[in-house]
C-alpha cells in the first residue's frame, strides 16, 4: 500500500475514557448497529507535505463503511468515480469534522488527501500543516471480530 506519503500511522485498541467517549460518538453517527468495527482503530499523522493518493480501500480488508475525524490542519478530501473521472466532487476537512465513506462514495469513488501545492476547495487555497486521522472502518461483511484476516496497518 504506497497510497500515502510522509506520515506515520497506529492502530489503536485501547483509549482513555474521554477518548472512548468521541469514538462512541462517531461509531453512533457512522455505523448501523449490525456493523461489525475493525477491532482496532487507525490513526494516521500526515506531515506538512504529506498526502493520499487516489485508492478505493481494499474490499478484502475493510467493509462497507469508513468514518475519519479529521484533527489539526484541514486538507481537502477529493473523490473521483473510479469508471467516469469527469465525475467528482471534493470535500473540505476542517479540523473535528467527520466525513463518513459509505455506498457509491465507499466503493464507486475513489479517494484522497490533496497535497499542500493542489490544496484548493472552490478556488480558495486551503494550505496543509500537520494533519491526524482517526479512521474507523467496518470489517468485511461475514468476518467476525475473532476471525482471521485482520487489516494491516493501512487498509
Ligand atoms: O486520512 C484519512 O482521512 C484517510 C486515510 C485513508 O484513506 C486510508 O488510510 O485508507
Ligand atoms: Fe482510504
Amino acid at each position: 500500500f504506497d497510497a500515502i506519503h510522509g506520515f506515520r500511522e497506529t492502530e489503536k485498541s485501547r483509549w482513555s475514557e474521554a477518548s472512548r467517549a468521541i469514538l462512541q460518538r462517531v461509531q453512533a453517527a457512522a455505523f448501523s448497529p449490525g456493523q461489525t468495527l475493525l477491532s482496532s482503530v487507525h490513526v494516521l499523522d500526515l506531515e506538512p507535505r504529506g498526502y493520499i493518493k487516489p485508492h478505493v480501500d481494499s474490499i478484502k480488508f475493510c467493509g462497507a463503511t469508513i468514518a475519519g475525524l479529521s484533527l489539526l490542519s484541514p486538507s481537502v478530501m477529493r473523490l473521483v468515480h473510479t469508471r467516469e473521472p469527469g465525475e467528482w466532487l471534493e470535500l473540505l476537512l476542517e479540523p473535528g469534522s467527520l466525513y463518513i465513506l459509505r455506498g457509491a462514495a465507499r466503493y464507486d469513488f475513489s479517494h484522497e488527501i490533496l497535497r499542500d501545492e493542489e490544496s484548493f476547495f472552490g478556488g480558495r487555497r486551503v494550505p496543509r500543516g500537520r494533519r491526524i486521522s482517526v479512521i474507523c472502518r467496518s470489517l468485511p461483511e461475514g468476518m467476525g471480530p475473532g476471525e482471521p484476516g485482520q487489516a494491516p496497518p493501512a487498509c
